[in-house]
């Protein structure tokens, strides 16, 4: 279909010419929606600084995170154990847009807060045991517009890609089996930019 007046965001493009999957829906959100989950954001949830075990050593991170779900959930992240929190009224009403935008479904949601362009997250992949397998997961972007780049596991191709205040992107399938991703650092970024991964914890019976 011909569209006219939006910026042409191919939501069925794969960005990933192999090995995966991942979406990107480009803003869901008016820029007075996003700004307002921002500062929602912002102020209602519990921030925490976050830990993780490297080396053997439990350092602790510039960035802010959070974890909230429908259940507490244990869930182990970078060597550390997190329980999760039970959803805030407005995570709930974001939870259902990243539903209904990626046609999958989310139990719990990882937050991340970067203050400023000096923090961002290293080379990984949301592979964790506790995760379901090939599960999506629904990236939403909230602040300082940063840069998102993923690397194949063995070919080291790179993919980079901008994701934008109020935006959704989607990686699913094989994705975290063959690719990792991370958020480099922007030095001139001066604010700051939360990020929430709707995941699916697997449940047990
Ligand atoms: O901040 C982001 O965009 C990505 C965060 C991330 O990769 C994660 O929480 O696993
Ligand atoms: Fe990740």
């Amino acid at each position: 279909m011909l569209e006219l007046f939006s910026e042409a965001v191919d939501k069925n493009k794969n960005w990933l010419p192999k090995d995966g999957t991942v979406h990107y829906y480009g803003k869901l959100l008016t820029l007075a929606q996003a700004n307002h989950y921002l500062q929602v954001l912002l102020s209602t949830i519990e921030w925490k600084n976050d830990e993780a075990v490297i080396y053997g050593k439990k350092l602790v991170t510039k960035r802010k995170v959070a974890w909230y779900g429908d259940k507490p959930f244990a869930y182990t992240y970078s060597g550390v154990t997190k329980l999760a929190l039970p959803w805030t009224a407005e995570l709930l009403e974001l939870k259902m847009m990243v539903e209904k935008a990626s046609g999958e479904t989310y139990n719990s949601c990882l937050l991340n807060l970067y203050h400023t362009g000096e923090e961002g997250m290293a080379w990984h992949s949301d592979g964790e045991t506790d995760l379901k397998k090939n599960g999506a997961i629904g990236s939403f972007s909230f602040g300082a517009e940063r840069k998102f780049a993923f690397k194949h596991k063995q070919t080291q191709e790179k993919v980079e890609l901008k994701l934008e205040h109020g935006s959704l992107l989607v990686m699913k399938d094989v994705t975290q089996t063959h690719w990792l991703h991370r958020l480099p650092p922007a030095k001139q970024v001066r604010t700051a930019r939360v990020n929430l991964t709707f995941r699916t914890i697997m449940q047990p019976l």
